[in-house]
């Protein structure tokens, strides 16, 4: 079986796994820098434990600080192991994507509830044996998780959109306009990324609640413009703030326990071990 042995002396209940653009979180209180061995290697940076609004938090940069590491070479493993090491029950992930239809706009939010895995070669699984989990991805997203971002995000005011199919490339390269049409007219995948897998699925390994925040920086480039990094960079630098707002909004509102009647991603092991 897996263990995810307990931090000593520190804990946090609510994780952050912040994207492009988003290496602080700037709502900490309190904020102290861990850094967490883990049986799989170094997460991507120290981890910044703290306050929100009362509630034991931390933040960890997908990319590290000065965003160091590309999304294929990221240890999704040990980020998820250090966070559940710490005692975090949810995940709350922000994220940039390209959007794959034109009502889908640059500076929008969407809060993805399916994807697809055109990953290539990344670490999957916390199971390679000798212990076997094949868990139910049916329901990648922790609805209940979902649904609190999506209140919060409208009662903010911002454009949300409470559905999307994210579809996941290796990278780092962008995709090619035949690949982008591909995704977008036969695939009919709504948003593209380059990260959420193997991060959601290990998240559902580790039994931990996990959703994203996704931020439309750009459309693909089966619109007439390719996409650029710098676009990436620079729409995400303009719409943290949002993002940011968001997750001051939410993270009191998080229940301490996921409600088992609303999610199913706590008892994920419950039908997966062989
Ligand atoms: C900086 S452009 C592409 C880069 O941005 C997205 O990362 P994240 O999901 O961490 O915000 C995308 O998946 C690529 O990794
Ligand atoms: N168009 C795009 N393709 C892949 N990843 C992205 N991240 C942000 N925009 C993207």
């Amino acid at each position: 079986m897996v263990q995810f042995p307990p931090q000593p002396g520190i804990k946090a209940e609510i994780g952050i796994i912040g994207g492009s653009g988003l290496y602080d979180p700037g709502i900490v209180e309190n904020p102290q820098e861990v850094k967490v061995y883990t049986p799989y290697g170094e997460p991507s940076d120290y981890i910044i434990v703290g306050t929100v609004r009362g509630r034991r938090v931390a933040f960890l940069p997908r990319h590290g600080r000065g965003h160091r590491i590309p999304p294929h070479r990221i240890n999704y493993r040990a980020n998820i192991w250090a966070l559940k090491s710490l005692g975090v029950k949810w995940i709350i992930s922000v994220s940039a994507v390209g959007s794959l239809r034109e009502d889908y706009r640059p500076g929008d939010m969407v809060v993805p509830d399916q994807f697809i895995d055109m990953t290539k070669k990344r670490e999957y699984t916390f199971f390679d044996g000798p212990v076997v989990a094949h868990v139910s991805m049916a329901d990648p997203f922790c609805e209940q998780l979902r649904q609190e971002i999506i209140t919060v995000g409208k009662e903010l005011g911002f454009r949300i959109h409470e559905r999307g199919t994210y579809i996941c490339i290796e990278g780092p390269r962008f995709s090619t306009r035949a690949e982008s049409r591909i995704w977008k007219d036969v695939f009919k995948a709504d948003i593209i990324g380059m990260t959420l897998v193997p991060e959601v699925n290990l998240a559902c390994e580790a039994q931990i609640c996990y959703a994203t925040i996704a931020l439309v920086t750009d459309y693909d480039v089966w619109a007439d413009k390719p996409v650029t990094a710098e676009e990436v960079t620079r729409v995400m630098k303009e719409n943290t703030e949002r993002a940011r707002r968001l997750l001051y909004e939410l993270i009191p509102r998080l229940p301490e326990a996921p409600d088992p009647a609303r999610c199913s991603c706590c008892r994920s092991l419950e039908t997966a071990l062989l």
